[in-house]
Order: structure tokens, then C-alpha cells, then sequence
């Protein structure tokens, strides 16, 4: 394989396959998809720009989930690797060989009109006014918070209060952080995305101390197989997101993995754990960053599935570790201004819970207790990103649309993740129209309401688990 995620063209041939062909190849170093009724080889193209999600789409339909990922440059890439198309049969069939409705036919056509539609009223367009009102209100919290902490800087309660209240302020800077960095990295913001990668490493490694790499790998997975579980321990189509064995089961097959007595005592009191865990969320999600970036541990999810001794590629390997240094530079910086060591372990802990619980709270809000499928049997793209997604309800003030930094607007950031957020909520009246026209749920509820409905999941799967082991 050559550089740049290049290959030796693959002869183009003219024949025809059938999907039971095409769904033995569902690894990555034996993958075959199929776009637009094409079948493409791509076995083992781990140099694949995008890095591995391209995987999530072995052996199945990946006409959107390219669509959804890819710039206009993208399709002049695909020829060298189609080895032919779909059969007659197999274009009107779904992946599991079950024929399509007429209906169904039209819907897919629909929603892929649905697409050029928004994008011809200019809603994937962002507004740069808007993005810098947004990043510099969002650098002015860790400014407030350093401010606060240098002036306070005495030991009398008013000083501990007020510094305390200036590391939970630097959590909240720190889930904002996220929130941009997000949307930038989906090419929101930027149309060039070089630009927009190196602007990323700003907001992800240097202010929230994230690796951009490790974000992107795992994200875009989770983007194209939202609430899936993997085909098999070789195959690369679950979504990592709800890969949070030993700790919580967010459906009855995963309980199956509780296999050790800490997992099982976990997951058999997971909607109580639910809360603590999250408070460790963003240690754990720096430590996996930083063992990303230097291969540290198989856990960080640098190695590849099915290519044993072949790492992931980190693009800016150096810039990201140099970046991750310097986050931990002026974090530590502000924490070493508190008069005493205890102040300043109380700092860091603060500003960690703090982002911990209002980042996971949100992605917890955004999927869990959605429905979830085995990628072998999911369902269209439309209809897998709206049932495993949950919208969470306006409040008059804004304020849970700037909490969730968008993601109210879940269930229409996945269907179209580059859309800006600030055009979100136009397409939001399209889309339900679209799912009621279709008579598809489309789900949305309050911030708390939301949060019960997880609590409740998490409770039912536990409660499941310690009647089918009530020594538990
Ligand atoms: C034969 C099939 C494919 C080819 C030739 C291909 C080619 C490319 C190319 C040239 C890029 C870099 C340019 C760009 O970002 O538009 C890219 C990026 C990417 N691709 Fe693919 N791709 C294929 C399939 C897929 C599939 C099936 C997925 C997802 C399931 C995917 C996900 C991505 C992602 C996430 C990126 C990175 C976009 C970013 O910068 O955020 N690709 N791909």
C-alpha cells in the first residue's frame, strides 16, 4: 500500500454479487461493503483516511454512512477498489437477504432527497460570527475561573468557597471545550478540514486535554453504529460507546460479559454506580488519551482488530503530545497557585468531577436506554440513528441547549453530524415531520425526564441480572 491512504487500483470487473457473498466478509482484513448498489473490496486498508470505522460497514450498506462522512473529494477515491456490483435480487433486499417494501424503497430515496434538500437551504453552512462569540465566551470561563483563583488565593473560608466555585467553573469550561471541539472535528465549522484538525488539537488537546486522534477514532465509530454490538470479536462494526463492560450492561446480552464477582457486583447495582462512575469519566478519558497517543495499553484501542502488531495512525503524533503537555502545564499551574497541597488536589478534583458528570450526563441522555441492535439485523441508517437516539426538550432560557452543547438536537446531529449546531433546531421541525410522515419514533423528553429513563434501563438490565443469578 502506498502513502497518503493510496492503493494499487483493483481491476475493475463486472461481476455480479449477491449479499449472502457480500455478509461473509465482514472483518477487517476481509471486508467487503456496498454503496450505491457497488460492491468495494477494502481488506485490510488500514492507511483508509477516516482510520477504521470504515470497518463498522463490512459487509453491509454503507451508501449514507459514507455519504454522512465524506467531502465532495471523497468518490473519486472508490473506484480503485470496487470489484463489481449488487445482483438484481440483492439491490431491492436488505443486508439479511430480506426483501425490501416498496415503501421502504421510496422511504430510502426520501431521506437521501431529504439531504440535498438541507443542504440547498444552506443549513450545512455555519455561521462564523457565531463560533467565534462561541469560543471566545468559552475561553473566558477558564480566564474567570484563573482569575478567581489567583485572587482568592488566601486561607480563610470566603477564599476556599470562591476557589472551589472556580474549579467547578473550569469543569464546566472543560465540557464546553468538548462541545466546540466536537463540532469541529465534524467539519462544522471549518470546510477546510486541515484547518479544522489543527483548530481541533487546540480545543481537544491543548485546553481540554483530549487527544484529537483518540476522539475522532472512537467518535466517528460510535457516529456510524450508534447503540450496535459487534458481529463478532474480530469484526470492528459495535459501537465503543457502549462497550462500558465490566461496569454497566445496557442490554440483556452484554450481561453475558459480567464474568468476573467485581463486574458482577457492578452491574447488579449498576443504576446506583450510574452517578459515581460518571464523577470518573473525564480521568478516565485523559488517561485513555494520553495511552492512545504512546500505545501504553491495549485498552486505549490503538491496536487493530483482525491485523495483530498494526497500530492505529496518530497523524501529528508529536504535536498531539506536545499539546497534551502543555494542558497539563497551565491546569497544574492554576491548581499549584492555592496556598496549601490539599487546595490544590481539592482544585483538580473539582474540575474533573465536574466535567465527568455534565459531559457523561449528556452522552448518557443521548443514547442510553435507546434501542440497541447486533449489527447483522440493524436497521437502515435512518431508522438505526433516530430509535437509538433520544432529543432533549428546550427550556425557555436556553440553557439546556448551551448545556448540551447542541446534542438536545441528538437525533438530528446523527442523521446529519455536519450540520452547525446553530442551525440544529430548523432542522429539527424537518425531520419530525419526516419521522411522522414515515411513522417512525422520534423521542424526546425532558433533562430529568431523560435521566430517569436511563436510571430505569440501568435497573431493569440489574434487576434482570440478579434473577438469573440471585446469589448476586
Ligand atoms: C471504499 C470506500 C471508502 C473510500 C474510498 C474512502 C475514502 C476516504 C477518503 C479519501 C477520506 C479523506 C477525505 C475526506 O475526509 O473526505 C476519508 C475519510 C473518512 N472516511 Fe472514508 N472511505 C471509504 C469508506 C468509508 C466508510 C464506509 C466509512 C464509515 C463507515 C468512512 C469513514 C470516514 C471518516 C470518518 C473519514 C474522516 C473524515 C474526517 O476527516 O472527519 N469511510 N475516506
Amino acid at each position: 500500500m502506498g502513502k497518503g491512504g493510496e492503493r494499487p487500483a483493483k481491476l475493475m470487473t463486472a461481476s455480479v454479487h449477491a449479499w449472502s457473498e457480500v455478509t461473509k466478509h465482514r472483518s477487517p482484513n476481509d471486508a467487503w461493503l456496498v454503496c450505491n448498489n457497488k460492491v468495494y473490496d477494502v481488506s485490510g486498508w488500514h492507511e483508509h483516511p477516516g482510520g477504521d470505522v470504515i470497518f463498522t460497514s463490512a459487509g453491509d450498506d454503507a451508501t449514507d454512512t459514507f455519504a454522512m462522512f465524506h467531502g465532495p473529494g471523497a468518490t473519486k477515491h472508490l473506484d480503485q477498489f470496487c470489484i463489481g456490483s449488487l445482483d438484481d435480487e440483492s439491490r431491492n433486499q436488505y443486508s439479511t437477504r430480506e426483501p425490501k417494501s416498496e415503501e421502504q424503497i421510496q422511504f430510502e430515496r426520501g431521506y437521501r432527497m431529504l439531504r440535498n434538500k438541507l443542504k440547498g437551504m444552506g443549513l450545512f453552512d455555519s455561521s462564523p460570527v457565531y463560533y467565534a462569540y462561541k469560543m471566545l465566551s468559552t475561553l473566558g470561563l477558564a480566564i474567570a475561573a484563573a482569575a478567581v483563583v489567583a485572587t482568592f488565593n488566601g486561607s480563610t473560608w470566603t477564599d476556599t468557597a470562591a476557589r472551589s466555585g472556580a474549579a467547578a467553573l473550569l469543569g464546566i469550561f472543560f465540557q464546553q471545550c468538548g462541545w466546540l471541539c466536537h463540532e469541529i472535528l465534524h467539519h462544522q465549522v471549518f470546510r477546510n478540514r486541515t484547518v479544522g484538525r489543527f483548530v481541533g488539537y487546540f480545543w481537544g488537546n491543548f485546553a481540554q486535554g483530549f487527544s484529537v486522534s483518540w476522539w475522532m477514532n472512537k467518535h466517528n465509530t460510535h457516529h456510524a453504529v450508534p447503540n450496535v454490538h459487534a458481529t463478532g470479536a474480530d469484526a470492528q462494526n459495535g459501537d465503543p460507546d457502549i462497550d462500558t463492560m465490566p461496569y454497566l450492561a445496557w442490554s440483556k446480552p452484554m450481561l453475558r460479559l459480567a464474568d468476573s464477582a467485581f463486574s458482577k457486583w457492578m452491574v447488579s447495582r449498576q443504576h446506583l454506580m450510574y452517578f459515581p462512575l460518571l464523577a470518573l469519566a473525564r480521568i478516565s478519558w485523559l488517561q485513555q488519551s494520553v495511552a492512545y497517543v504512546l500505545n501504553l495499553d491495549e485498552t486505549a484501542g490503538r491496536t487493530v482488530k483482525g491485523a495483530p502488531g498494526e497500530l492505529k495512525p496518530v497523524p501529528h503524533e508529536k504535536l498531539e503530545l506536545f499539546l497534551l503537555g502543555l494542558h497539563y502545564a497551565w491546569y497544574f499551574g492554576i491548581a499549584a497557585m492555592h496556598p496549601t497541597f490539599f487546595g490544590a488536589f481539592s482544585f483538580v478534583l473539582i474540575s474533573n468531577v465536574t466535567c465527568g458528570l455534565a459531559l457523561a450526563t449528556v452522552f448518557g441522555l443521548g443514547h442510553n436506554g435507546m434501542a440497541v441492535y447486533d449489527a447483522a439485523a440493524r436497521p437502515d441508517y435512518w431508522k438505526l440513528q433516530v430509535t437509538t437516539t433520544r432529543n432533549v426538550t428546550q427550556d425557555p432560557f436556553g440553557f439546556v441547549h448551551w448545556f448540551c452543547g447542541g446534542l438536545d438536537y441528538q437525533v438530528e446531529h446523527h442523521l446529519f453530524p455536519t450540520i452547525p449546531r446553530h442551525n440544529l433546531h430548523k432542522v429539527s421541525e424537518i425531520t419530525k415531520d419526516f419521522c411522522a410522515e414515515h411513522n417512525i419514533s422520534y423521542h424526546h423528553t425532558g433533562m430529568i425526564e431523560g435521566t430517569i429513563e436511563v436510571l430505569d434501563h440501568l435497573k431493569e438490565i440489574a434487576d434482570e441480572f440478579v434473577h438469573s443469578f440471585p446469589a448476586m
